[in-house]
């Protein structure tokens, strides 16, 4: 089984992608991670030192590897990873159960104040500005992350509850 988890920045995607993959007992990528082991580099610094270009490129290439070479996994993307070159018709063309993790702009911009240090494209961010540009981003988005086969609402809710619901929905 194949389970993909997309969403905004701090939407949860590698905290339920964790649970979740427990729970149903299969492999748990996460391709921040990936990303961050096979160069060597941590995001932050891929983006310092290569620029965002080279992090799409390598993005791409590594989220096809992975769907051309495994089969029993819960995949966290990055919250860039749909929104880019044709990495969601890749995702969709070889996953029966790709989900939206939607969380609000209220809930993001709480999450994401206290850890805007490791995302660099929040990190320049002054905080009374940070509610203003997920809403943009968020709304730039919408479009890819909504090609999920579900939307997950995820407000208030535990990653327990939340890996659940999914549960519910796989086929
Ligand atoms: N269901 C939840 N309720 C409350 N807080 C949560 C929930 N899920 C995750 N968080 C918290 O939100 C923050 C972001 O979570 P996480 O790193 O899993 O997001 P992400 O979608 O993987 O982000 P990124 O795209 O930047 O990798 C963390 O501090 C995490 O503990
Ligand atoms: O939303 C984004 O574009 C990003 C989200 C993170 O997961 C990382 O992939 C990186 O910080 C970019
Ligand atoms: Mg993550």
């Amino acid at each position: 089984m194949r389970i993909v988890l997309l969403g905004y920045m701090g939407s949860g995607k590698t905290t339920v992608g964790k649970t979740l993959a427990t729970d149903v007992d299969i492999d748990f990528i996460d391709l921040d991670d990936y990303i961050e082991n096979s160069e060597g580099l941590s995001v932050a610094e891929i983006f310092a030192s290569k620029g965002e270009i080279y992090f799409r490129k390598k993005e791409g290439e590594y989220l096809k590897m992975i769907l051309s070479d495994k089969d029993n996994f819960v995949l966290s993307t990055g919250g860039g990873t749909p929104c880019y070159g044709d990495n969601m018709n890749a995702i969709l063309e070889g996953t029966a159960n790709v989900f939206y993790l939607k969380v609000s702009i209220k809930e993001l911009t709480e999450r994401l104040l206290k850890e805007k240090e490791h995302r660099p494209l929040i990190k320049n961010i002054a905080d009374t500005d940070l509610p203003d540009f997920i809403g943009k981003h968020l709304f730039e988005r919408t479009l890819f992350y909504e090609r999920a086969h579900h939307n997950v609402y995820c407000d208030n809710k535990t990653s327990e509850k939340i890996t659940n619901e999914i549960k519910k929905l796989l086929v």
